[in-house]
């Protein structure tokens, strides 16, 4: 049938009212923005049943990626709205973070269609990136104590969108050190595109759906990653088995390290004995996706991200650089060699 670009309304998580692209097909209007790429899409996942969710991912493939989610008058202002409105506004913001900065066209460089499901499950503490061969996110809505609906946060959705940047490019195994290097990456780019967008910018991961009866707490702090439990140092690398149980080696806990690192490349400060020279967010990110994109590897250690950024900020500003050294630096003050 023949689509009409259309700009609607809609209310989030938190109860702010945004602009959406939507897509009018007859007198439907459906959350699908045609002005990114090949399209962001945004699904309703109708809470299809935990049960179904707790077996194998072919079970929860039957379901996804549910119903493109429609309106009948372009007003997304119902309840039920909230985790749709954010997950569709904030995924074009995500786009938008990595096109601007990075000149990067979508997650795979080539525009990819950027798809999300909210309402996933009942109840569901959990937000994620289903890589092949669905390749789109997924959103609990949380159980209203511990977390909000997870698309209701800007940086949560940056962190997941990097997650498939990472699989299209490092493809960093979601396991030990190259795992914790997966998941720094997502918080890096998650905090850093929050910060770029003006929403809210802290050094906090999930800050604005997590405990929402607690205020100040957050998932994690690259700042200061001991806040919420997580190591800022190697002497505190927490050895934990490659299961799920073990979160596959403790891949969002020593992601602390690298937070850390990143969070001292960029601030600056003195960490484990040492002096860091800060060289700026804008300088941190460009030295940490070049090394995600042009350097790392599936089974990179946390040495060879040392190596890499070392390598990036030499490309970046030049082997003598002080940027170079601050490199150095922050990788000295959590005891990566
Ligand atoms: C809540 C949650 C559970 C399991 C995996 C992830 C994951 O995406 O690694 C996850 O989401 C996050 O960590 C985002 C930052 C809040
Ligand atoms: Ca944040
Ligand atoms: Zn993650």
């Amino acid at each position: 049938s023949f689509k009409i670009d259309s700009v609607g309304t809609g209310t989030g998580v938190l109860g702010d009212v945004k602009s959406l692209n939507t897509d009018k097909q007859g007198n439907t209007y459906y959350l699908q923005d045609n002005t990114r790429g090949d399209g962001i899409f945004t699904y309703d996942g109708e809470n299809v049943h935990q049960r179904i969710l707790d077996r194998s991912l072919r079970q929860i493939m039957r379901y996804l990626p549910g119903t493109l989610w429609s309106d009948s008058d372009n007003v997304f202002n119902s309840s039920y709205d909230n985790a749709a409105v954010d997950a569709h506004y904030y995924a074009g913001l995500v786009y938008d973070y990595y096109l601007e900065k990075f000149n990067r066209d979508s997650f795979d460089n080539q525009g990819a269609a950027i798809k999300s499901t909210v309402h996933f499950g009942r109840n569901y503490n959990n937000a994620g990136w289903l890589g092949e061969p669905l390749n789109q996110m997924m959103y609990g809505d949380g159980d209203g104590v511990n977390w909000l609906p997870f698309s209701g946060a800007y940086d949560v959705i940056a962190h997941e969108i990097t997650h498939a940047v990472t699989d299209r490019t490092a493809n960093l195994l979601y396991q030990n050190q190259s795992g914790a290097i997966n998941e720094a990456m997502s918080d890096i780019f998650g905090v850093l595109a929050e910060n770029w967008a003006g929403l809210g910018p802290d050094w906090l991961m999930g800050e604005d759906i997590y405990t929402p009866n607690i205020p100040g707490d957050a998932l994690r702090s690259l700042a200061d990653p001991t806040l919420f439990g997580d190591p800022d140092h190697m002497d505190d690398f927490v050895q934990l088995p490659n299961t799920r149980e073990g979160d596959w080696g403790g891949v969002h806990i020593n992601s602390g390290i690298i937070n850390k690192t990143a969070y001292l490349l960029s601030e600056g400060g003195n960490h484990g004995g040492v002096t860091v020279n800060g060289v700026g967010q804008d300088n941190m990110g460009d030295i940490f996706y070049r090394s995600l994109t042009q350097y790392l590897t599936e089974s990179s250690t946390f040495s060879q991200l040392r190596s890499a950024a070392e390598q990036s900020a030499t490309d970046l500003y030049g082997a003598n650089s002080s940027a170079v050294t601050s490199v150095q630096q922050a990788f000295d003050a959590v005891g990566i060699n």
